[in-house]
């Protein structure tokens, strides 16, 4: 399909659904344009009654009234309008963010990997906000122009002159070119202006977060100099704007006082030659005040389009990519999952054409076992999780869970078959008591105290003022990395789902804590198939089975005693590590 084609229908169907307010604010401004266009006719009235005397004060009572009618009027539409279009460009953007969250939500992690976060959050918030633009100030523009225009041009030809008409507005086509084009710079102006600002705030929004970093380094002077020249940019991407305006403006001033000036001029020598009478003359110089907005309306709005329709085949992109781990179609249904777990063969690259990570796996794990999975750096560890969990699509027929390739499950139900607890320990700004039962809804108080408390963090919050209703992050507390783990560990302990994968889960804590996590592993979760990620030999040599990885192979695998007896890599990683831990405390 063409994307243009569906681009628009996308937006139509959006807009759509307010058309009862489109129809309403439509007729809101019909209603306004009309009824203005008598206020010039009422004052030419006034003046043509004045010039032959019969003026009276009851007569001008009665056209005051109208005016003030019409002023009421006006008032109401313009609410009118303002709410039923503007309103409802509101709705359509408030909509639009809905649905692009819903789609982020569903995308899989490699678009993540892909698209800068900067770059997602400015479709939700710079694109929508020119996307609303075009819907509601742009359409209310180009009707009101479209209808002001005809009708002011009815008016000053079929009521006065065409002659007068045709010679006064001649200058006026130049404000509508001039802001067309003027309109291009501005865009680009306000999009400089709006970078240095990003720029700006980045660079104090790191300064602010890595304000220990500055200090131990002594580079707050550096950092002052960076800001300064920042600073500086941002100032003068605003002077760009403010000095295009400064010219504008007057220069709109500058033209339309021509067209005045045409028709003082001719409307004048008009008037004294009796071609046409005073209150036209007067009414007519009204009539070209109120052209000149149209005029500016029909530049203006060309760019809003422009820039509203870039902004949709941004947002339309996103809104077309697929996710590329979604369920299948047939799916395998199965009453009891079981926390076995089987890999055949499996060699996987993050994209086609790049070098694999993992190289001919085949590994088997029997429901409640625990494993150990030690390997160097990249030797591809997180990456055997992502499979598992599938945040990332492994080969047909390689990974398999209680005897189901992994492909054929629910991805809801298999992931729910996972406590996980990442190597980055994300947690949100929110309390801890949320964190911790992330996985649940209504979480009681004592299932999390019972989850931090094999987890060994409940000690520490319970020292924080707020306890589990601490709020983490930037609104709070600032957490160690030890309590990070400990606080993501007992959210992955509190779904007690069949297998548990701890991906660096005790590397920031000490090793009294983590022995005791470790016999709380083995001692109260022994139903649980564990899965543990790690550098340090002590996390997981007491785990039933070691598999060593390196460079995405499985090098050796067997218990602690089998493997030293091997005299591999897992027995020198052991020599590496003890003579590590000599040094550090001989030192
Ligand atoms: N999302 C990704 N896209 C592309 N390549 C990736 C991605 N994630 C990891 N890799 C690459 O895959 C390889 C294995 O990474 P992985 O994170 O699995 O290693 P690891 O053994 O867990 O390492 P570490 O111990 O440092 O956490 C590395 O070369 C890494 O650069």
């Amino acid at each position: 399909m063409d994307p243009v084609i569906n681009k628009g229908q996308r937006l139509i169907g959006y807009m759509k659904q307010y058309i009862g307010h489109y129809i309403l604010g439509i007729l809101a401004v019909v209603v306004v344009d009309v009824i203005q266009l008598n206020i010039p006719v009422i004052t030419g009235n006034i003046t043509n009654d004045l010039q032959f005397g019969v003026l009276t004060m009851p007569l001008l009572m009665r056209e005051l009234a109208k005016l003030m009618l019409i002023g009421i009027i006006i008032t109401i539409g313009r609410f009118a309008w303002r709410y039923y279009i503007f309103g409802t460009s509101r709705h359509i953007e408030k909509n639009m963010r809905r649905d692009y969250f819903v789609k982020l939500e569903s995308l899989s992690t490699d678009f993540f990997n892909e698209h800068k976060t900067g770059d997602l959050m400015a479709y939700a918030t710079n694109d929508l906000n020119a996307i609303r633009m075009m819907v509601g100030p742009g359409v209310l523009m180009a009707l009101d122009a479209v209808i002001l225009t005809v009708l002011v041009l009815y008016k000053m030809i079929g009521t006065i002159s065409l002659k007068l008409t045709l010679i006064s507005i001649l200058p006026l086509p130049v404000i509508a070119i001039g802001s067309l084009i003027l309109g291009k710079f501005i865009r680009k102006r306000f999009k400089d202006k709006q970078e240095a600002f990003a720029h700006l705030s980045d660079l104090v929004q790191e300064n602010i977060s890595g304000m220990r970093v500055i200090k131990a380094f002594v580079k707050e002077a550096y950092e002052i100099s960076k800001f300064n020249v920042a600073n500086q940019h941002n100032y003068d991407k605003n002077m760009h704007v403010v000095k295009l305006f400064a010219i504008m403006m007057p220069l709109v001033t500058l033209i339309s006082g021509l067209s005045i000036a045409i028709a003082l001029g001719l409307g004048g020598r008009m008037t004294i030659r009796g071609e046409i009478t005073l209150g036209d003359f007067v009414a007519f110089v009204q009539y070209i005040l109120i052209l000149v907005w149209p005029m500016m309306a029909f530049g203006w709005c060309i760019n809003i389009v422009s820039q509203g329709m870039a902004s949709l085949s941004r947002y339309e992109e996103i809104m077309a990519t697929k996710s590329t781990v979604v369920d299948k179609e047939a799916l395998v249904e199965v009453a009891h999952l079981s926390g076995s777990i089987q890999m055949k063969d499996l060699t996987f690259a993050y994209k086609a054409d790049a070098k694999p990570v993992l190289k001919d796996i085949s590994l088997s794990i029997e429901a409640g076992q625990s494993v150990g999975i030690l390997g160097r750096t990249g030797s591809g560890k997180t990456t055997l999780a992502n499979l598992l969990l599938r945040l990332f699509d492994p080969p047909e027929n390689t990974v398999f869970l209680g005897g189901v390739d992994v492909l054929n499950l629910p991805l809801e139900r298999l992931r729910r078959s996972f406590g996980y607890v990442p190597q980055d320990n994300f947690l949100f700004s929110d309390t801890i008591i949320n964190n911790i039962g992330f996985a649940k809804e209504d979480i009681q108080k004592e299932e999390a105290k019972d989850a931090a408390t094999q987890a060994c963090v409940h000690d520490n919050i319970v020292e924080f003022k707020e306890g589990y209703d601490t709020i983490i992050g930037e609104r709070g507390v600032t957490l160690s990395g030890g309590q990070k783990q400990r606080i993501s560990i007992a959210r992955a302990l509190l779904s007690d789902a069949p297998i548990l994968i701890l991906d660096d889960a005790v590397s920031a804590v000490d090793t009294k804590t983590e022995e005791a996590i470790l016999d709380m592993l083995k001692n109260q979760r022994g139903h649980q198939t564990q899965i543990l990620i790690a550098h340090r030999i002590s996390t997981i040599q007491h785990a039933d089975l070691i598999v060593v990885l390196d460079d995405g192979r499985i090098v050796e695998q067997g218990n602690h005693e089998t493997l030293i007896d091997n005299k591999g890599l897992y027995y020198e990683m052991v020599k590496q590590q003890q003579l590590e831990k000599e040094i550090i405390e001989e030192g």
